[in-house]
């Protein structure tokens, strides 16, 4: 009945709109609002706080970069620590690699995981792995708690810098995820909109070379429900084995035959598609590549 606009401080002056068929959950955490909407053309939507999160139609475009990035750029992913992602599509994504040996989710609003568990999203299928322990509580103190070199990847699937992700946008969360990383291991997180936001991104790029003394690379994706249409990512590693993320050495398509067991196959990520992520504009490069 009617239309959602995307309307945000963070992208003034413009607007993103989806026309609503039905509402399906409208509730109010400890941390933001939560609502899921049936659209007319883009399936289920995720909204935090007034803020798509995802869509069934195109969520496969984030979920899918922002955890084959990360996880196909190292030999032999085992330990995997996923920041955010309540809704379960990074789990989905990470359940895919049979080299996974634990993974553990630290989602601050249990709302969120209680909505994707609804079914409503139909993401449950990454809860459902055996490998994975769910911590409800923030991310900064569980990267704080956590062991020196616990993992391999560690991946930060998060909303945007104005609201309970602000400090996950911060420099010591930074160097608490390079703490908890091994050597060689590596990082991608949420990393906004070349569109919209480079400043926050010259910031991120920043605090990364200053931490992360492996390599630090900013990549993209399309996402049409994102404000802007794309969204970026930062992949860093930290001292050690060397990780060319432009060349990913652990094959999808090795993958691929192993996802016979999990849900639907890939949609959008594929290698070439891996290596292009990384082809940045004039505008963005001379920022990003200078710092
Ligand atoms: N697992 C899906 C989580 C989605 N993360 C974020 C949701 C909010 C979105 N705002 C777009 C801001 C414009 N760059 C960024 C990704």
């Amino acid at each position: 009945p009617g239309w959602f606009s995307e309307i945000s401080p963070m992208w003034p002056g413009e607007a993103h709109s989806l026309k609503v068929e039905k509402i399906l959950f409208q509730g109010k955490s400890d941390y933001q609002d939560v609502m899921v909407f049936q659209s007319a053309t883009y399936g289920k939507v995720l909204v935090l706080d007034g803020v798509i999160q995802l869509t069934e139609r195109d969520e496969c475009a984030y979920q899918e970069m922002i955890t084959h990035l990360p996880l196909c750029s190292i030999p032999n992913p085992k330990k995997v620590l996923v920041i955010g992602g309540g809704d379960g599509g990074v789990l989905r994504e990470v359940a895919r690699h049979s080299s996974v040996e634990h993974i553990d989710i630290c989602e601050i609003d249990k709302m969120v995981v209680d909505v994707s568990h609804l079914d409503l999203l139909n993401f449950t299928v990454g809860y459902e792995d055996p490998r994975v322990t769910l911590h409800v509580g923030d991310g900064v103190a569980f990267l704080k708690a956590a062991p020196e070199g616990s993992y391999d990847a560690v991946i930060v699937d998060s909303s945007d810098p104005i609201g309970p992700a602000q400090e996950l946008f911060e420099k010591p969360f930074f160097e608490s995820v390079a703490k908890a990383l091994r050597p060689g291991g590596v990082v991608c997180t949420q990393a906004e909109s070349i569109w919209l936001h480079m400043h926050i991104i010259e910031d991120i790029v920043v605090n990364c070379r200053q931490i992360f003394k492996g390599s630090v690379n900013y990549a993209w994706t399309t996402v049409p429900t994102y404000p802007s249409g794309v969204i970026g990512f930062m992949l860093c590693s930290t001292e050690g084995p060397e990780v060319d993320f432009k060349n990913p050495i652990n094959p999808i398509d090795a993958i691929e035959n192993q996802t016979k067991s999990i849900g639907p196959s890939l949609k959008f990520y594929n290698q070439e598609i891996h290596s292009a992520a990384f082809c940045l504009p004039s505008f963005a490069k001379k920022v990003i590549e200078a710092k």
